[in-house]
This record gives C-alpha cells, structure tokens and sequence, in this order.
C-alpha cells in the first residue's frame, strides 16, 4: 500500500516549533498508523535563514530541505502542502491570513487567534481558497481524549451533566517571566487564559460540547485575577450548556492559574485535575491537562479502572528524544504532537478541510467564549493584535 505523503513547512523556529517538528521524525508505524508518512521540507524563521537552517538541523529533517528567512518565502514555497504556525498568539491571525492567502492548508497553535471576529475572517479566507484549516490543540487527538469522549457517548458514566477541569501551574508571574515573555506580555496576548486556560476549556468542551449531537453554545460567568501589565494571571469560568437530546442542562467550571498547582507535588498526590461526571459515575483525568498520560473511571457499582497513556516512540535504541523534557518523559517516547499531525494528514487525504475532532465550528465557539470572558474582566489586547485589518504592521 503506498502512504499518504505530507510535507511539512514550519512557520517560526521557537520553543514549540522545536518539539512539533522532531514528533514528525519518528516512523507513524510505531503508533500503529500505517497509511501516512511527513516530511519536514521547510522552515521559516523571522530572525534569519541561518536561524532557520540550524532549526532544520536539530530537527533531524533532509538536508534537501529549505531554510527561509522570511514567512513570505516560506509560503510560495510549490513543494509544502501545509504549514505549521508557532509563532506567539498575537501573530496567529497575519501568520495564518498569509498562508491562506497563499493556498497553503494551515495547521495553527493555539489560541487560534486573539478574538473571534478574528477566526472568523480566517474561516472564510480558508473556504474562499478551498484549503485545510485546523487549531493545533494537540490533546484532543490522544488515544487517551478518544477514550474519554468513547466513555461519555457509550453511556457508561449515564448522562453527563458537569466537568470541573483545572490547567494551572505555579509560576508566579514577577518570578519567572520577563515583562516581554509571551506569557504575560499584552502585545503577545499573553494571559492564563489563551495559554493555559483553552486546555480547562478544551476539556469542558470535548466532554459536554464535542460528545453532543446537538451541541449547543454556553453562556458564561467568569472573575480574573490580573498581573500588573494587565493581562490575566488567574481565570475562573462558569460554562452552562442548554439541555441536549442526551441529557440536560449540563455544567463546566474551568479554571486556570500561574500561582497555584494542579498537581504541586508533581506525583497526582493531590488528585485529578479533571472530572467528568455523570449520573452512573465519573472519569478523572490527571494533569497535565494538556498532555494527560493516566484517567481513572469510577462507576457507582464500584468500578475502579486505571488507564496509562504513555505517548509511543521509536525507543531509546533510535537516538532520538523530543519533549519539553522532564522525569515523565522517557527518553524514546514520544511528545504526542505526532496525533494532530496525523489528523491533518488523514484530512487532507480523504479530502476533508476541517479536523475531526474539533470542527471549526467549535473552536469559533471557544473563541467566543474567551472573548466573553476578557470582556466581563476588561482584558483587551492592543488595537494592533486584535485588528481584522490585513496586513498589519505588529
Ligand atoms: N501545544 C503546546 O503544547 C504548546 C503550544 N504553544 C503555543 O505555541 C505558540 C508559540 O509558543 P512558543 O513556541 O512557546 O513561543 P516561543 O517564544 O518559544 O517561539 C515563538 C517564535 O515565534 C516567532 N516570532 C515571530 N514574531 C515574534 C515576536 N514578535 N515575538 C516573539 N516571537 C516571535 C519567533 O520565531 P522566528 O524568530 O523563527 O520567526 C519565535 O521563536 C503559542 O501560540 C503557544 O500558545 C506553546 C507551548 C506549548
Ligand atoms: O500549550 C502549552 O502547553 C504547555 C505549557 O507549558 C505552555 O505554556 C502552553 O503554551
């Protein structure tokens, strides 16, 4: 059988680029996915192509492969199907409008873009050109997020009505960022909440929302802690989904944080950060809630049953490791971002433009939502970052 070929342009050579880029390394097979193989045949930095060329290198991708010194560049490249776009969150929506605008398909981390109005106008610039649009919210397409979601419309838990679901991490902000770090850094549209707080909202949503065959959009109540450049360091939301077919009136409460821990200990001591919970039951999720590796279900009959997920790899034989690095990561295992990459794969394949897991729909939802949310809190990013004007100067 010959395989589904995809090649890869890597928009921006920071952190994640990094770690996204080596998960494309390894051979699919040693996670069972037979049909589709990637390439990395690209990248871009804004800094410089020197930048770019040495990003390539440590990404063990061919030496045919091309370094450009521009995004421009990178995008009338003829040979890249699909670009992936890791630059800070404030950039997405120019990164993105300019690869559409290219005909590229787009693969785009999260948050999608600083505002709704924003994905919208991205949404339509990907249906005028016909090509692939999809946020790069990772934990959606782990065997672990298809369990859960299996669990919650097999009925096993009963109908569900709440989740409580926590991403926070103790960080304290004046400790450990810069004022221009991405991560508190207003001109970055930086903040808990687009960082950290889309994984609280992904787990509510992909339990309540993603599970439905009539989702319906909630509303929202939520306060916010801010940092002293004004930007969030501590997000408590309030979701209320209307009634489904499936069940009624359901609840989510996600928070999100840089002061406190959802795991302090670093050992789950403290307990799940998520639970799903239903009539029958629930399911826990432990943290981190963006990269998960143990659940546990617990059914009112007495059912314990515990799950570990680890993230396959080629094994330490192979000389190869990726992650953000840590004890929890064995050398030779995977990160995981190779699940959304094979998603994009199996998309542009059977022809499809959009992910399976997380319509476009849902994230414009989402999206919504944490508007709602800054704007109860009165959280606005910089005219500049927010702007639907293209192209814009940032
Ligand atoms: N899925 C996940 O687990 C994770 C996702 N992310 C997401 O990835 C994105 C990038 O995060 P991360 O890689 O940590 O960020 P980094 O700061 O490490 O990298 C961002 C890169 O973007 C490019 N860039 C372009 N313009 C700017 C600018 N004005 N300021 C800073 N960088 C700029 C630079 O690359 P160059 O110079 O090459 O152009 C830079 O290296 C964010 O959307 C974040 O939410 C981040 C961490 C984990
Ligand atoms: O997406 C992410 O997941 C891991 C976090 O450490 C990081 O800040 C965030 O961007």
């Amino acid at each position: 059988m010959s395989k589904f070929q995809l090649k890869w342009g890597i928009l921006a050579t920071g952190g994640i680029a990094e770690t996204f880029a080596r998960d494309l390394w390894p051979n699919p097979e040693c996670r069972g996915v037979k049909d589709v193989e990637h390439t990395v045949v690209a990248a871009a930095s804004s800094s410089s192509a020197d930048r770019a060329q040495k990003f390539l290198k440590e990404v063990r991708a061919a030496e045919s492969a091309k370094a450009y010194g521009s995004y421009k560049e990178l995008v009338q490249d003829p040979n890249v199907d699909i670009i992936y776009i890791a630059t800070p969150h404030s950039h997405h929506y120019q990164n993105a409008m300019l690869c559409l605008e290219a005909g590229k398909n787009v693969l785009c981390e999260k948050a999608f873009t600083t505002n709704a109005p924003q994905l919208e106008a991205l949404i339509k610039k990907a249906k005028e050109k016909n090509v692939f649009l999809m946020e790069a919210v990772w934990t959606r397409y782990f065997p672990l997020s298809i369990y859960v979601r299996d669990t919650i419309t097999s009925g096993k838990l009963g109908p569900v009505s709440r989740t409580f679901a926590d991403l926070s991490m103790s960080m304290p902000p004046e400790k450990t960022f810069d004022d221009s770090h991405r991560m508190v850094n207003p001109d970055l549209a930086g903040g808990a909440l687009l960082d950290l707080g889309i994984y609280a909202l992904t787990w509510v949503f992909q339990t309540l929302y993603t599970t439905q065959k009539d989702p319906k959009a909630p509303s929202v109540i939520s306060t916010m802690r801010k940092y002293k450049l004004g930007t969030d360091e501590q997000t408590s939301m309030l979701l209320t989904f209307p009634p489904t077919e499936a069940r009624g009136e359901a609840h989510g409460i996600a928070t999100t944080g840089m002061r406190t821990a959802a795991d302090p200990d670093g050992k789950g001591t403290a307990g799940p950060s998520i639970r799903v919970q239903g009539e029958e039951g629930e399911i826990q999720v432990f943290h981190p809630a963006f990269r998960p590796t143990r659940t546990r279900l617990v059914l009112k009959d007495g059912t314990v049953e515990d799950k570990e997920w680890p993230q396959p790899g080629p094994g330490k034989e192979s000389g190869w490791k990726n992650g953000f690095g840590g004890d929890w990561q064995p050398e030779g295992e995977g990160q995981g971002m190779f699940w959304e990459a094979d998603e994009c794969a199996h998309a542009l394949k059977e022809g499809r433009k959009e992910g399976k897991y997380e319509s476009l729909q849902e994230s414009l939802v989402i999206m919504q939502v944490m508007d709602e949310v800054r704007k109860q809190n009165g959280l606005k990013y910089p005219e500049k970052i927010e702007t639907l004007d293209y192209p814009a100067n940032l």
